[in-house]
């Protein structure tokens, strides 16, 4: 890949939770064997990047607070701008974008197949994440929403490889089920792998599986040519001013949160530990884990969701300080 003339870029999609940053951190193990130079780019919903800690010693450029949408594309062209200005001083291998569970990765790649950056960049593969563990849920008319339901399907229609994550939770004789409503999403022919914490082979990860295409330069502000999505409804709460928190009954309170919350991740200081710890909430499931003690930053909480009522976070979050 070292020798190539354009960067190899690989996008990451898939919605909250589904285990898209989990990916990225195998496929840049895979990049630290192989001795290539990564540069990522982070988009974050929640204006703090609550996860920096995992990408130590990486060339990350963030885009906070958005959705890799339309609104934001201009933002995705000045960090690779920025980026590009970077690698004249220090030259990347490979480039990775990790867009936000409620990104459209078309607006991606319709960046990156511009005139603007087609002869700097080749855009490889859109791996679209799928959470097994809820896929059958988000997709339900009952339990979900119209616009989840449709942001699912442009991320599954959109990616050229589909992995099929988080399935050590899905009850055996389920998995098929899945399989088969993804299918009648995707079409028949998609590559569809399964996943569990994004262990596969890094070969099926980096396998090309684009052929560019150049889509011309005029739809830089010229959105026309295919329906855009707003995701209005997604919002992100940041809470600060974090107490030290008991874990046993944080995590309670995080599992009784309204039910449109859906993600939630930060840095938290733990009852009885002077280090601070980094929380994930996603798919009703809570994970610890320590951060580095060179991280010095105060705790915060992001929360994610549909239609989420500030008053409401607010109030419950009252109960828990
Ligand atoms: N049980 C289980 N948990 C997983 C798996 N993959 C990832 N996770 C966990 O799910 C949580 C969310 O994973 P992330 O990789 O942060 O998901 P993401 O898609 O980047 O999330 P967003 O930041 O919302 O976009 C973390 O706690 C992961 O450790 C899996 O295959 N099985």
């Amino acid at each position: 890949m070292k020798n190539e003339r354009r960067i190899p870029v690989f996008v990451l999609s898939g919605f909250l939770g589904s285990g898209k940053t989990t990916v990225l951190l195998k496929m840049l193990e895979h990049c630290k064997n192989k001795g290539w130079q990564p540069g990522i780019i982070l988009n974050e919903l929640g204006e703090a990047n609550v996860e920096s800690h995992l990408f130590e010693n990486e060339k990350v450029f963030e885009l906070l607070n958005g959705c890799i949408c339309c609104t934001i594309q201009d933002d995705l062209k000045e960090t690779i701008d920025e980026l590009m200005l970077e690698m004249e001083e220090q030259p990347l291998d490979i480039l990775f974008i990790e867009g936000t569970g409620v990104a459209n990765p078309l607006e991606i790649q319709e960046v990156l197949l511009s005139s603007q950056y087609l002869d700097q960049f080749e855009l490889m593969s859109i791996i679209t994440v799928l959470d097994a563990s809820h896929y059958l849920e988000y997709q339900s008319i009952f339990s979900s929403s119209a616009e989840v339901r449709n942001l699912m399907k442009e991320q599954t229609v959109c990616g050229s490889l589909l992995l099929l994550n988080k399935t050590d939770l899905v009850p055996s004789g389920q998995l098929e089920k899945i399989k088969q409503k993804i299918t009648k999403i995707a079409g028949q022919g998609k590559v569809m792998i399964e996943s569990v914490y994004g262990q596969l082979d890094p070969e099926i990860l980096f396998e090309k599986r684009i052929q560019s295409v150049f889509i011309g330069n005029s739809h830089g502000n010229d959105h026309s040519h295919h329906q855009h999505h707003h995701h209005s409804t997604v919002q992100a709460i940041k809470l600060e001013n974090v107490p030290t928190l008991k874990q046993k009954i944080f995590e309670k309170w995080l599992k009784q949160l309204p039910p449109n919350v859906l993600r939630g991740k930060g840095i938290i200081e733990i009852e009885g530990s002077k280090q601070l710890y980094s929380f994930q909430y996603a798919s009703n499931k809570v994970t610890f884990s320590l951060v580095p003690q060179s991280l010095n930053r105060q705790p915060v909480i992001i929360l994610i969701g549909m239609g989420l009522e500030e008053n409401q976070i607010h109030d419950h979050w009252k109960q828990l300080v």
